[in-house]
């Protein structure tokens, strides 16, 4: 039946009725040989797709209505659900007085099976707890992945903070928040801005702990939440139910899970597994810093250029999915990452044997997502076939690696004999049966070899013999006849039939019976004909069902070794990334790194792994250690300070990842996270204040970082007004220094910040270098020990010849802009031995020790007299009436209140709302 016959009224109404059923986006209702949406689902999804809208009248009312025919909506579907959008299927089936409908399926975008994207695909569940630890589950449904963790922080923002850093990067295509989340408007809100996934209310009592609970035992066993330790009650509540329901990570796991269910996405048998993953085993790399060092797309959003795009050579798609999630979630525990660097080291050493894997590789397909369809139902013969083919490489596979003596005694051995051989040999066995080159669809026969079953094999030559009769009729005929033009054939109108050339058809016999009359021909049957036709068409339809009878079995018993695919796959996909990492480290001349525990930072000759792709490259060194902690970097513009900060934190990436590194050595302390906080320009497109995002990253970094961590500081306090910048850049650098103790590298143009090396124990400066002397600035690229010229911007633009009246100018305003208020600073405790009190004298432009404070080891003392004292001393009083003029009356109790402020005990949000309000004062 198609869409024209004459039942569209009622047809429209039960599409109504299914639409109020469902809270999808679209419904799509099959209707014989098309599915069909209708009303403004018609409408809307016309423009979507493309699509034709005609008019379908229903009791006196006109309905648009929109189409494709049944083979034709994977296709339209999987547009629909890319862009974000959750699309019902009503499907059809026959009953005895005619046919019904009922929603079999809805497609959304975290359930899509039918995705082409490369990436991995996941859906995430987030649930919150009264006490702010987040609960986190993300499920792959065309790979059957499946993980879970805890996210708690010092503080209910820190927390939030930390579930959507962790949410962020596995880069879901859809969200399901639970109930408390849902509610919490500022969380929906990131994500909603900051990921592309769509987010989706599931009933709230799927993430209740006893209903959760239940559904994740049932899928993954009893015994699981024992075995993986989340059994017992709260991590952070102190005890707890014996269920385990009140782990919030479970309690998204189960409303995942009765999500996929619900759906009827039918994938669930391919989950084999629940992993739980601890945060600790990972380097923190918040959202910000993801997207700051461009690891799997550039600031512009582009895919190439990113670290990811550059490093990865993987020659299958698991493969690539892979490295990727190693670039987006870099290690901490060493055992792991020398066994992945022991790999890659071994694939470098031994270009033969990786070549032969890789190239082995090349012939692989996504075993993960074959586990999944097959699981579904929705595998044909033709991924069946792949199934085997891929498993047929894993011996080929192991044998490049264990023939090898360097690889053979390497973890790539290890990573070669995880999945069972054994049982991939037997289960390649079972699909030994599927030909060569199956049809692509799976009732009509013709998709196994003689031998997979004795009545298939019976029905086979029965249909051959029938068949063979069947060709050599035109020979009998002809001989029998005389007739030479005569010609056996078959179609779908007319079945088997004798064809005769015009000009013949007077010696056509009696028991011909004329089928139709062509316009040079006519066509017979015969009696003799019709009964083998029947006989034929009988053996047909058995042979069909047969086939998909056995096939499904098949399919199911591939389905049912969904853990052992999903092994293989995983092996494979290890390898890939291996060699891939080897390949790029072998061609780019990279090291492997030497790896400790915690501590310092030693990089000689380091490259930046995405610039150095395209430009010739000037390598420079990187010295950190417990002396050492700190670099305040200097240097003109456009002179190479981010790249240089950029380079050496992707290359301790680089070595958390497992991977080697672009550089001569490298001898790396591992961290437990990278903060960064560079331009913001981007946020600047999305409207919010510079200034706003940037104090909020910087106090994610104040919170977040140990002295463990790497921070990243490009030009921190730029998004204000230079003394606010200064004072914050000021007092940030003193807390990283005094009580965070990261390892940091803070890149700035305030030359003031420099002088703080001199107080402060363990900052140094550093600069890039640039070459002015022939008149004629050029940029070196290197990084020597000690400041910059701190007046290099005048000088730069006296170069560039700009009239010396405005350069000599620019001297005075300087000087000018300088006159003001004392700063100190303030050592931290520790090594530095007590508190080191300096006075930064803007005014002068000098740094002078105060004589009362300092080597008292008073630490955090205040010496705001002798900054008053300062004060009466320069008695500058034109400056002050400068500074009245300019800033008003309010001017100079904002500097006292600033001068008083102990920047070491006040939150940074506090900062920044101190900040902000005297930038207020000032500006009244
Ligand atoms: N070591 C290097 N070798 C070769 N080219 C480099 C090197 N470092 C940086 N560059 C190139 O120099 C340019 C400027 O670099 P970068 O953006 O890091 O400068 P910057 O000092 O941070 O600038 P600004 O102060 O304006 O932010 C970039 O195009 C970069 O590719």
């Amino acid at each position: 039946m198609s869409h024209s016959d004459g039942e569209v009224g009622g047809i429209v109404g039960e599409f109504f009725a299914l639409k109020d059923e469902t809270d999808a986006d679209y419904l799509v209702m099959q209707v014989g040989d098309f599915y069909e949406f209708f009303g403004d689902d018609a409408e809307a999804v016309s423009d979507l797709l493309d699509l034709k809208v005609s008019q379908k009248s229903s009791h006196g009312s006109n309905y648009p209505m929109a189409g494709v025919p049944v083979d034709k909506l994977t296709p339209h579907l999987k547009q629909l659900v890319e862009r974000g959008y959750r699309v019902a299927i009503a499907d059809q089936h026959e009953t005895a007085d005619g046919h019904a409908r009922e929603i079999t399926r809805v497609v959304t975008p975290g359930t899509l099976l039918e995705t082409t994207r490369a990436d991995a695909q996941y859906l995430a569940g987030v649930v919150r707890t009264d006490d702010a630890r987040y609960g986190l589950a993300f499920a792959d449904v065309t790979t059957g992945r499946f993980l879970v963790t805890e996210v708690e922080g010092p503080d209910p923002e820190a927390a939030a903070d930390r579930a959507f850093t962790e949410l962020y990067r596995f880069d879901p295509a859809e969200v399901l928040p639970g109930p408390e989340v849902r509610n919490d408007d500022a969380f929906v809100e990131r994500i909603r801005e900051r990921t592309d996934a769509t987010l989706t209310l599931h009933r709230a009592d799927a993430f209740a702990p006893g209903r959760a609970t239940h559904a994740t035992k049932e899928q993954f066993g009893e015994e699981t939440l024992a075995s993986i330790g989340l059994d017992g009650g709260s991590r952070g509540a102190g005890g707890g139910s014996p269920s385990g329901g009140d782990r919030p990570q479970i309690r998204a796991a189960g409303a995942l899970l009765s999500y996929v269910e619900e759906t009827g996405t039918g994938v669930k048998s391919s989950m084999t597994r629940l992993q739980n993953y601890e945060g600790d085993d990972h380097v923190s790399l918040d959202a910000t810093t993801q997207r700051n060092l461009e690891l799997t797309e550039t600031m512009q959003g582009d895919r190439d250029g990113s670290l990811f795009a550059t490093i990865d050579h993987t020659a299958t798609s698991p493969g690539k999915r892979l490295l990727k999630e190693w670039v987006q979630r870099p290690r901490r525990d060493l055992p792991t990452l020398r066994r992945r660097a022991d790999g890659v080291a071994a694939f470098a050493n031994s270009a033969l044997a990786r070549e032969t894997v890789r190239e082995t590789l090349d012939g692989a397909y996504d075993l993960e997502r074959l586990a999944s369809k097959a699981a579904h139902g929705s595998a044909d013969a033709r991924d069946l076939l792949r199934v085997r083919e891929t498993l047929d490489l894993l011996p080929a596979v192991a044998d490049a690696i264990e023939s090898d003596p360097r690889l053979a005694d390497s973890p790539l051995a290890e990573v070669a004999a995880r999945p069972d051989r054994e049982a991939a040999a037997a289960l390649r066995e079972e699909l030994a049966a599927i030909v060569e080159d199956p049809p692509g669809t799976v009732t009509e026969g013709g998709l196994f070899e003689r031998g997979h079953d004795d009545q298939l094999d019976d029905l086979i030559d029965r249909h051959e013999e029938a068949e063979e009769w069947i060709a050599t009729l035109d020979d009998r005929e002809k001989r029998e006849t005389g007739i030479t033009h005569l010609q056996v054939d078959r179609n779908k109108t007319d079945g088997y039939y004798i064809q005769v050339g015009n000009s013949e058809t007077g010696k056509v016999p009696d028991r011909y019976d004329r089928l139709k009359s062509l316009k040079n021909s006519e066509r017979y049957t015969t009696d003799e004909l019709n009964e083998r036709e029947r006989r034929i068409f009988r053996l047909e339809e058995r042979r069909g069902e047969l086939e998909y009878e056995l096939f499904r079995d098949l399919r199911e018993r591939v389905a049912a070794r969904a853990d052992l695919l999903q092994s293989v796959g995983r092996a494979l996909a290890e390898l890939d990334a291996l060699a891939s990492l080897a390949l790029h480290a072998v061609e780019n001349d990279w090291v492997r790194p030497e790896l400790r525990e915690s501590g310092d930072l030693d990089i000689e000759e380091g490259r930046h792994p995405v610039v150095e792709q395209t430009t010739q490259f000037v390598p420079n060194d990187l010295r950190m250690d417990e002396a050492r902690q700190f670099l305040v970097v200097t240097g003109p513009n456009m002179s190479g300070k981010s790249t240089y900060m950029r380079q050496v934190a992707l290359i301790t990436l680089l070595a958390q990842i497992g991977s080697f590194v672009p550089a001569a050595s490298a001898e790396i302390g591992v961290v437990d996270g990278i903060y960064t906080r560079v331009g913001a320009l981007d946020e600047l497109a999305q409207g919010r204040s510079t200034f706003m995002v940037e104090m909020q990253e910087l106090s994610n970094i104040l919170h977040s970082a140990t002295d463990e961590s790497l921070v990243i500081l490009d030009e921190v306090g730029r998004g204000t007004a230079t003394y606010d910048g200064i004072s914050i850049a000021w007092a940030a650098t003193e807390y990283l220094h005094n009580e965070v103790r990261s390892k940091t590298l803070f890149a700035t143009h305030y030359h003031e910040l420099t002088t703080l090396a001199d107080h402060l124990d363990r900052v140094e400066n550093v600069h890039v270098a640039a070459d002015e002397s022939d008149g004629d600035v050029t940029f070196l690229r290197t990084v020597e020990d000690g400041p910059t010229d701190r007046s290099y911007g005048i000088h730069v633009a006296d170069l560039a010849g700009v009239p010396a009246p405005v350069v000599e100018r620019s001297r005075g305003v300087l000087d000018k802009l300088r006159q003001d208020k004392a700063i100190e600073a303030k050592g931290g405790g520790g090594d530095s031995g007590g508190t080191k009190q300096v006075v930064f004298d803007v005014g002068s432009g000098e740094l002078k020790t105060d004589e009362g404070a300092s080597g008292t080891g008073n630490e955090g003392e205040k010496v705001n007299e002798s900054a008053s004292e300062t004060d009466a001393a320069t008695d500058d009083s034109d400056a002050t009436d400068a500074v009245r003029e300019e800033f008003g009356d309010d001017a100079e109790a904002v500097l006292a209140e600033l001068a008083a402020l102990e920047v070491s005990d006040t939150a940074p949000i506090e900062l920044l709302n101190r900040a902000q309000e005297w930038q207020e004062r000032l500006d009244e």
